[in-house]
């Protein structure tokens, strides 16, 4: 009897990553990356999935005295260039299709940055608003005895990112130091200045989206004092590019959160509404019931005229669905994966000025270098000296990467891509492939 012949179905499209909209719109970027340089094709279908991946179960003891299970992950897109490098994110969608892609925008992030790390992400689906300080403490030590066999200095360290902060990278420092018995700093980024932090970490992120809007708005030709900005997302990111911008000038005229949005037509007062969302009795730490601005809906705040838009949470908010009603003249993601290659090509074709996520967002993981550099070799550097060479280093890749669209005439996230990629390509050829 005959047996029908099997569909070929690429790698990516036959693992378990597929499933997630957000793994797939990483895979169909990486496809276009070979129109714009030379790279063998057996390297592209080898970083089209990553080097490792795993799955853990989280049990750990509710406060009330239950049990509950979490699942955690841990993807390491390469090892290429050095120890894998990549947040740890709390959120009640995660699953591994996410964690795969943000390992693999990692991978090209610090391939543009020429920082000597690879890429990898973490994550863990729950949402950390409803675990109380103990439980999240015993989630994040237990998930990091749980993956302890693929972490080290040397190897993989994480840094936060959505959901974490920096007492859940002491909580890793210290579960990873007691297991190995002395401290050990270098583990983990994001930390406390005490555990061995970086000062200017915390605000890394958020400086290094406002060097590249500056540098969008000089070409532009646009006054600073003349912008308007939209944000959403008020945590670690969205809240410095926020304050950056207000402080440089640029009038803020809408915000939002996980909780909802805010406008104010004439601007909003930064330094007002952080003292506002720091009250103890605003529990939630939101911007919502702020009273120098009124409440706007989720949906209107993307599409408000503005100068620049910057979304700073989470992926896909720019789709086919919301993208021909945006109404900015500069795109800042400072968010990993925002915009949907739909929603980017509509954007471009209308004009818009796109800084993409992996090139946009990347102070964050620059700055983490300078701290691991410090931990080893225990010696600090200041803020003024962290920050200097922070703008350097994102001027100095915002520029290479403006050049190679203008020349290829291509986007900036195109150019982008196939500058991190080609980083990679190049060091796997270097040490000689597959034998
Ligand atoms: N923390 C870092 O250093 C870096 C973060 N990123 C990316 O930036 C984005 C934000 O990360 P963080 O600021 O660290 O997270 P965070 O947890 O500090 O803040 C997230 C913010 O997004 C808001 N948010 C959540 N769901 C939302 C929704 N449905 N609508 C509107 N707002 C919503 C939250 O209320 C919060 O204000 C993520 O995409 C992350 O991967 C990128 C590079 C570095
Ligand atoms: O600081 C780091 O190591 C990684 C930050 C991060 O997760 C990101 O850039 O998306």
């Amino acid at each position: 009897m005959a047996v029908a012949p099997v569909p070929q179905r690429s790698i990516a499209e036959a693992s378990l990553f597929s499933a997630s909209p957000v793994y797939r719109m990483a895979c169909q970027q990486l496809e276009a990356v070979p129109n714009i340089i030379d790279v063998d094709p057996g390297i592209i279908l080898r970083l089209s999935l990553p080097k490792r991946s795993m799955i853990v179960n989280i049990p750990i003891r509710m406060d009330d005295g239950s049990t509950q299970c979490f699942v955690g992950y841990r993807v390491q897109h390469s090892l290429t260039s050095g120890a894998s490098k990549g947040g740890l994110r709390y959120n009640a969608q995660v699953d591994i299709g996410e964690v795969a892609a943000l390992a693999m925008w990692m991978s090209w992030k610090c391939g543009i940055m020429n920082l000597p790390f690879s890429g990898a992400k973490g994550g863990i689906a729950v949402d950390p608003a409803k675990l109380s300080r103990g439980e999240l403490e015993r989630l994040t030590r237990r998930y990091t005895e749980e993956i302890l066999s693929i972490i080290g200095p040397r190897i993989d360290v994480m840094a936060p990112d959505m959901g974490t902060d920096e007492q859940t990278m002491a909580w890793i420092m210290d579960t990873y130091s007691m297991k190995i018995g002395y401290a050990c700093p270098e583990i983990v980024t994001g930390k406390p200045v005490e555990l061995g932090g970086c000062v200017g970490r915390r605000e890394a992120t958020g400086r290094g989206v406002t060097y590249c809007i500056i540098e969008a708005l000089d070409e532009l030709k646009i006054p600073i004092t003349e912008a308007t900005a939209v944000v959403q997302g008020y945590g670690n990111v969205g809240s410095i590019v926020a304050q950056e911008l207000f402080q440089r000038g640029v009038k803020i005229i809408a915000l939002g959160d996980r909780y909802g949005s805010i406008r104010n037509e004439k601007g909003i007062d930064i330094h007002t509404l952080n003292k506002y969302v720091a009250l103890p009795s605003n529990e939630r730490k939101t911007i919502v019931g702020f009273s120098e601005a009124e409440p706007i809906k989720n949906e209107e705040l993307l599409t408000q005229p503005c100068t620049i838009l910057a979304p700073c949470a989470l992926e896909r908010v720019l789709n086919a669905e919301n993208a021909s009603k945006v109404q900015c003249k500069i795109l800042a993601e400072g968010a990993n994966g925002p915009t949907t290659p739909e929603a980017d090509k509509i954007l471009s074709d209308a004009g818009v000025y796109i800084i993409p996520d992996i090139l946009c967002n990347a102070g964050g993981v620059t700055v983490s270098y300078f701290e691991w550099v410090q931990d080893l070799q225990q010696y600090f550097w200041d803020e003024e000296q962290v920050n200097a060479k922070l703008k350097e280093l994102m001027l100095r890749s915002f520029r290479k990467v403006r050049k190679l669209a203008t020349e290829k005439k291509v986007s900036m996230r195109l150019a982008a891509l196939s500058l991190g990629v080609l980083k990679v390509a190049t060091e796997k050829q270097k040490r000689g492939l597959y034998p």
